[in-house]
């Protein structure tokens, strides 16, 4: 076994040595959010969110209450709001979900009154109910956050979408349509319709069958990666980043953006996201599916509010619908952009995983994102018949997959992660041990490479599989380190809240959007959690505080304390609750990492 070093504590002194954390990323100019502020409400979606069990609209009736999926009740039934007896038998999961934010929902003006106090009294309850000290614990408990982050325009243009992407080299071809916009003097030049037809022909746009030069023009940038491009799939390959200006282009083009109708703006973007999926068209399901297992062997693993998860051979592909008008299990769907916005991120995260010689951050704790296609067409028999059976055996909450032939989704292929926290039995204190210092030095990681918080890592978003390793490498600004592992892996999903400093840009949630979000039971951990990152935030969600993620470990320590039945001691168990009070000092998961509960789990060289 290797000796034994506190690297952590070190890379703590060092930086506060050297001053600024982040001094090696470069200034960001700017932040663009991830989704837009909540505009004029529709009368459906008013019914919706007041009222309890109205969902406005569903393909085969309500098979569960909109409420039910609002963030403030959905799958938190089974945590318990005061105390809870350990060793329960762990009860089958009722699924956890990410909050909904759908557009168009209503958003009163904001009754800072009413609010106010409100978390007065969430404030009350917690100070009741966990600290014994009144003198350690006062109003301003929540209001430790590091705020680092300059003063930044606002800016939100698919222009900018598309300069990240490009910035970000991904190995996708960037937008063709903006490609094209960039390209060309001419900035009025209309948008080649590519997945819906009839819904171009009323915006008399030409079509790549009926102007051959707009065809041309359009596949431009995909055609010059490789000519010998398979019908359907652009493969991997590296645009390489133009020698211009990019952000003064983009002021000098913001203007012009602007004067497309919000017709051409929605597709644009499902164009932008076609392109960052390498694809000049959607693919259908089967022939995306193929590429990973004998359709026959697909089988539903899980299910969340967006996403249908299916099993393809060693990949899992989540299938999200987008931009359609109807809402899919109560909840709007998802748009082009925002999804654009995802698929930016997991592939931002990868970079974490790649073991180059100079890595100077390495983890294996975000899940893989092997590939991401969009498919359009309804839901093939072989899926459909993987769901049912997932129902029979599950009781799916989400609505029976009836899709028309124009829906169009994203299919996230990502790499099995195994089962989520929430249903995982934890056989002992090593495990749990393993799965919080994975949990810290994994966000420690990706906070150090891209300011990054999670904002949402409830017990449905961490998944756990067991393997024979007993160590797994880490890297943290240079410092390479091997973790103890007890033979479990943990791997993070779901960055839908997740903010992410990619180099160039700032990628987050405005989660002033949805006060819901805010709104869950007092006394519910998760919820309490959603509380305190607002108070740290200040609502300003665009600013880097790294202490969101420390929030959501003292959420980790404290489920496993009262949720999560696994074989301890009361020594055990002291330890948590002593790591809890320590963590509640920490601003950085970065920090976290360095105390003394993790120190024999961190090993120079591997055991
Ligand atoms: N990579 C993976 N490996 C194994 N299971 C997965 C993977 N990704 C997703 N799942 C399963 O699918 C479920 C739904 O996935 P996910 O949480 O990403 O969907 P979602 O629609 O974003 O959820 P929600 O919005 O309700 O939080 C997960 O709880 C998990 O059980």
């Amino acid at each position: 076994m290797g000796e034994r070093v506190d690297l952590w504590s070190e890379i703590i002194e060092s930086e506060e040595e050297g001053g600024d954390r982040f001094t090696d990323i470069p200034v960001v100019e700017a932040v663009y959010q991830r989704r837009n502020k909540l505009e004029k409400p529709s009368v459906a979606a008013d019914l919706v969110w007041s009222t309890k069990g109205a969902r406005t609209h569903s393909i085969n009736g309500p098979k569960r209450d909109s409420w039910a999926r609002s963030l403030s009740t959905r799958g938190r039934e089974s945590i318990a709001v005061g105390a809870y007896v350990n060793n329960q038998p762990q009860k089958k999961p009722a699924r956890r979900k990410k909050p909904a934010i759908p557009k168009g929902k209503v958003v009163k003006a904001p009754d800072f009154q009413k609010e106010k106090e409100y978390f007065h009294e969430v404030d009350a309850f917690e100070l009741l109910e966990e600290s014994p000290s009144p003198k350690t614990k006062n109003s301003s408990t929540w209001t430790m956050g590091e705020q680092v982050v300059p003063e930044m325009p606002h800016l939100a243009t698919r222009l900018e979408k598309w300069l990240i992407s490009k910035k970000l080299n991904r190995p996708c071809g960037p937008s063709s349509t903006l490609s094209k916009i960039l390209e060309n003097s001419n900035l009025t030049t209309r948008l080649e319709p590519i997945y819906d037809d009839d819904a171009f022909d009323s915006l008399d746009v030409k079509t790549p069958e009926n102007s051959s030069a707009s065809s041309a023009s359009i596949f431009k940038l995909i055609q010059s990666c490789d000519d010998s491009l398979a019908a359907e799939d652009v493969p991997d390959i590296k645009i390489k980043t133009e020698e211009i200006d990019l952000e003064d282009e983009l002021k000098r083009l913001s203007l012009t953006s602007e004067l497309a109708s919000t017709h051409l703006d929605y597709k644009k973007s499902f164009l932008d996201l076609l392109s960052a999926c390498g694809q000049r068209q959607p693919s259908n399901f089967m022939e995306a599916f193929s590429k990973f297992c004998e359709p026959e062997s697909i089988v539903k693993i899980g299910e969340g509010t967006y996403g249908e998860a299916f099993r393809a051979g060693s990949s899992v592909c989540k299938i999200v619908p987008i931009d359609g008008d109807f809402r899919v299990n109560g909840e709007i769907q998802k748009r082009a952009d925002e999804l654009l916005e995802e698929v930016i991120l997991s592939w931002t995260l990868n970079q974490l995983r790649e073991c180059e010689t100079e890595a100077k951050n390495l983890c294996p704790t975000f899940i893989k994102t092997q590939d991401i296609k969009v498919c359009q067409g309804p839901y093939d028999p072989i899926l459909v018949k993987a769901w049912e059976e997932w129902d029979a055996k599950h009781g799916s909450e989400n609505d029976h997959p009836d899709f028309p032939e124009k829906q169009c989704y994203v299919m996230f292929v990502l790499e099995h992660g195994g089962k989520d926290l929430e249903s995982f039995v934890l056989l002992n204190f090593d495990e749990a041990r393993s799965l919080l210092v994975q949990v810290t030095a994994g966000l420690a990681v990706a906070e150090a490479a891209f300011e990054f918080e999670h904002r949402d890592l409830h017990w449905g978003n961490i998944l756990l599989s067991r393997n024979n390793s007993s160590t797994l490498p880490f890297i943290i600004e240079g410092k390479e380190v091997f973790i103890k592992t007890f033979g479990l892996q943990i791997s993070i999903i779901d960055f839908t809240l997740s903010r992410i400093n990619t180099g160039e840009k700032i990628l987050f949630l405005d989660l002033t959007s949805d006060p819901y979000l805010f709104k869950g039971p007092k006394g519910d951990k998760q919820s309490e959690t959603y509380r305190k990152m607002k108070a740290v935030t200040k609502d300003y969600w665009e600013g880097s505080f790294a202490r969101t993620n420390v929030l959501w470990l003292i959420y980790l320590v404290d489920l496993l304390l009262t949720k999560k039945s696994f074989e301890r001691s009361s020594k055990d168990e002291r330890e948590l609750r002593s790591l809890k009070k320590r963590m509640e000092k920490y601003k950085s998961t970065k920090e976290a990492v360095s105390d003394p509960f993790f120190s024999d789990m961190l090993m120079d060289q591997i055991a």
